[in-house]
């Protein structure tokens, strides 16, 4: 599996590198495009009303979380409780384990509908991911640009784009010192699915 080097002589000034591994070709455009189109029709969506600085707010995105039976899992004080494997999500993550020797047994799914959908910063430091998680994340559709900052000094950015058919890993003290988010915008305002496998202990 080809993994690209993210990073220039600069950037890995301000970010550190090894806290992430991408790999664009993890599926074929093609299978990328049907696998998306199978799950629009075959997910039970929903778009989530999660508490933010105490305020009830309704998720710009549809979401959705399978996973074994025994794991839930709270976000913003919602617990999920997650959907059984489907074969097509059993398969991807039967993949997902191959390349990355790692085990995960959920998967949270995000569907941003067009530009107008997004995630505000945050990181996946929830106490059941455990202390350094592995989080594998496939993006499938259209490509949508990922930012990083760093928690306490907002100058520390990074960016890629998520490409149809790449799987990024986030790794190390990630989530301890790094927010991410996925921005709204105008011009790339296609459909996208996003899935993280997570490992709930
Ligand atoms: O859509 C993405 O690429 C990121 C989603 C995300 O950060 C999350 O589900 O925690
Ligand atoms: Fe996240």
């Amino acid at each position: 599996m080809q993994q690209l080097s993210l990073f220039d002589a600069n950037e890995s000034l301000s970010f550190p590198e090894d806290l992430l591994e991408y790999f664009p070709g993890f599926l074929a455009p093609q299978q990328g495009i049907s696998l998306m189109h199978q799950l629009i029709k075959e997910v039970p969506w929903r778009q989530q009303i999660i508490q933010m600085f105490g305020k009830e707010v309704i998720t710009p995105r549809l979401t959705a979380w399978f996973g074994d039976s025994n794991k839930s899992y709270q976000f913003s004080g919602t617990r999920f409780d997650p959907v059984p494997w489907t074969l097509a999500l059993y398969n991807l993550k039967e993949k997902i384990q191959k390349v990355t020797g790692l085990p995960f047994n959920s998967v949270l799914l995000n569907f941003y509908r067009d530009g107008n959908d997004s995630v505000a910063w945050h990181s996946d430091n929830e106490k059941e991911l455990g202390i350094n998680p592995h989080i594998a994340s496939v993006s499938i559709g259209q490509a949508r640009q990922f930012e990083f900052r760093h928690k306490t000094d907002h100058s520390r950015k990074y960016g890629l784009s998520l490409e149809n058919g790449s799987l990024l890993i986030m790794k190390g003290d990630l989530q301890h010192n790094w927010e991410h988010r996925i921005p709204k915008s105008k011009k790339l305002n296609n459909e996208r699915i996003n899935l993280t496998f997570r490992s709930i202990i």
